[in-house]
């Protein structure tokens, strides 16, 4: 079976930095695979070039059979692809609920077929006519939203009028988790999902996401906390500098000497490449 995502030779500079150099990977339907490596090894900027954030300067991404290289990050949601960032982003002054709720209305308008200008006004239209209909319309997206907020547990189902900017830092970054679900996403990109969590809220974060490998979602997942990348991923990739030093299931990369000279070497500049969380 072809993969959900096939990425090749992506290249990405800025200025003299090589940010992804040669940078290659496949990912199944319903696997997760995990991106380590040091500060600055490039893994935010592979996810920027993949979920069309930034456009590459060489190399192609390909997802659900179709060539999407460069392609912008609206046009990927509508296609199953999505997306949180390292620091959170959310709508600080809507509600929990109407955060995730812009997650459904996007995907929505995905299913609907897209007629320019005509599109918006039909909906009026609609909603003019068939009140009712939209009304149960909104409803089920409402209940999708709890449900989805239910993921979480007692975090944010007591929250959910709340402004998000009065969410703590942690919650915010689960509002966001939460947004990215309601677009029912085939694939999706974590970045840093723990960075800032203490261990309580990481361990919490851990069987979220282990919850929702097993519902079947496939996920790509950039994250420095390696317990969390051994216990939940089926293959692990370490970037070093931009590129790709080793490949494989979690036991062999934890093993593998590349693998520690990165996280713990020294360099022949003679400074240490410490991750920034633990390395246990
Ligand atoms: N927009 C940009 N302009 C210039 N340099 C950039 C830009 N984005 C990233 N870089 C550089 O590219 C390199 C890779 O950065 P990137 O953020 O992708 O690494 P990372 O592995 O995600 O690091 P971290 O774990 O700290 O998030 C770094 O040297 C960074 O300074």
């Amino acid at each position: 079976m072809a993969a959900m995502l096939e990425v090749r030779g992506l290249v990405k500079r800025f200025g003299g930095v090589t940010a992804v150099n040669d940078a290659s990977l496949d990912l199944r339907e319903g696997e997760l695979l995990s991106i380590i490596g040091p500060n600055g090894a490039g893994k935010t900027t592979l996810f920027n070039l993949i979920s069309g954030l930034e456009p590459p300067d060489a190399g192609s991404v390909r997802f659900m059979d179709q060539d999407v290289t460069g392609t912008e990050p609206e046009r990927l949601a509508r296609l199953g692809m999505a997306r949180t960032f390292q620091h959170g982003r959310v709508f600080a002054n809507l509600s929990v609920l109407d955060n995730v709720l812009v997650g459904a209305h996007t995907r929505l308008r995905a299913v609907r077929p897209a007629i320019p200008l005509l599109g918006p006004l039909l909906e009026l239209g609609l909603a003019a006519i068939r009140p009712a209909a939209v009304r149960a319309e909104e409803e089920a997206l409402r209940e999708d939203a709890k449900r989805i907020l239910t993921l979480f547990g007692d975090r944010l189902l007591p929250r959910i009028d709340n402004p998000a900017f009065s969410l703590s830092y942690a919650n915010r970054r689960r509002v966001e988790i939460a947004r990215a679900l309601a677009l029912h996403p085939k694939l999706l990109l974590l970045d840093e999902p723990t960075a800032g969590m203490n261990q309580t809220e990481t361990v919490e974060m851990q069987e979220v996401v282990h919850d929702l490998k097993r519902s079947g979602l496939t996920i790509l997942l950039i994250e420095h906390k390696l317990e969390m990348v051994m216990r939940l991923s089926d293959r692990v990739i370490v970037m070093d500098n931009g590129s790709r030093i080793a490949e494989g299931l979690p036991q062999e990369v934890r093993s593998d000497p590349a693998v520690i000279e990165a996280y713990l070497g020294h360099r022949e500049t003679g400074a240490a490449a410490p991750a920034r969380e633990d390395v246990s």
